[in-house]
């Protein structure tokens, strides 16, 4: 497998690849780019195993400079308010392990590779920045993938202690970063936050409010991409 490739701000040549779970992620994000040519966006399906093998199947096709996990998440509250941008510092698969009777065990810990894809720090900095000068709420930190929507309090102490720090969680972003770093393509992600880390309670997300903030997020950073 490759290493991931550093991302170099000024190089323009090669597309920019944003991969969305769903249409209405894809759409927001259009929109905020408004027909920039530079960028290719397409639909990862939810989960990691569905967006590791659409984001491999996309990149094939080759010429892509970096890939960019995009779409709403759930913020950790302390970190990542409602309707706040997170840009992901890494992206930890936060359940993939085992659990033991002493508690969760990472595969890291189980020898099985790393849970955790390394974002370009420099990057990641810098677009928060844009983004906060843009007028979004916006902070850079650890975006979790899970394969469960947390939906407990309980749920939600075990990953803060897993990853100190953890800024949101969302489904796709260790499969997209898996398929771009085969290829040895740089991986971001962002996510726009449409709901808590906690206790379940659908009424209470903010979706059409999370993809403004998809959009406006990225009409940003299509200035400078
Ligand atoms: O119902 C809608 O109109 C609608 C519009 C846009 C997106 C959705 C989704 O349900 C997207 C699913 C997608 O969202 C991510 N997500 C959002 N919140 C969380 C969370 O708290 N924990 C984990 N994932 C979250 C996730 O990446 C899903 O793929 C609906």
């Amino acid at each position: 497998m490759k290493k991931l490739q550093s991302f170099n701000p000024s190089a323009k040549e090669g597309s920019i690849l944003i991969m969305t779970a769903v249409e209405a992620e894809r759409e927001a994000v259009l929109r905020g780019l408004s027909g920039n040519p530079r960028f290719v966006v397409e639909l990862a399906g939810v989960g990691a195993a569905s967006a590791a093998a659409l984001t491999a199947g996309q990149l094939a096709a080759g010429g892509y400079r970096a890939v960019i996990s995009a779409g709403i998440g759930g913020g950790f509250a302390r970190i990542a308010p409602m309707e706040s941008v997170v840009v992901a510092t890494s992206i930890i698969a936060a359940d993939l392990g085992a659990e033991t009777a002493e508690g969760f065990s990472s595969v890291d810990e189980l020898g099985f590779g790393s849970s955790r894809l390394p974002v370009d720090a420099d990057t990641a900095a810098h677009w928060t920045q844009l983004l906060a000068a843009g007028g979004l709420q916006a902070c850079a930190g650890p975006v979790l993938t899970v394969s469960t929507v947390t939906g407990t309090a309980a749920t939600a102490a075990a990953l803060t202690e897993r990853v100190p720090g953890a800024a949101a969680e969302a489904m796709e972003g260790y499969g997209v970063g898996i398929a771009a770093r085969a290829v040895g393509v740089p991986v971001f992600e962002i996510r726009a936050i449409s709901n808590l880390v906690g206790p379940r309670n659908r009424a209470a997300w903010r979706i059409k409010e999370a993809l403004q903030s998809l959009e406006t997020a990225f009409h940003i950073l299509t200035e400078v991409l």
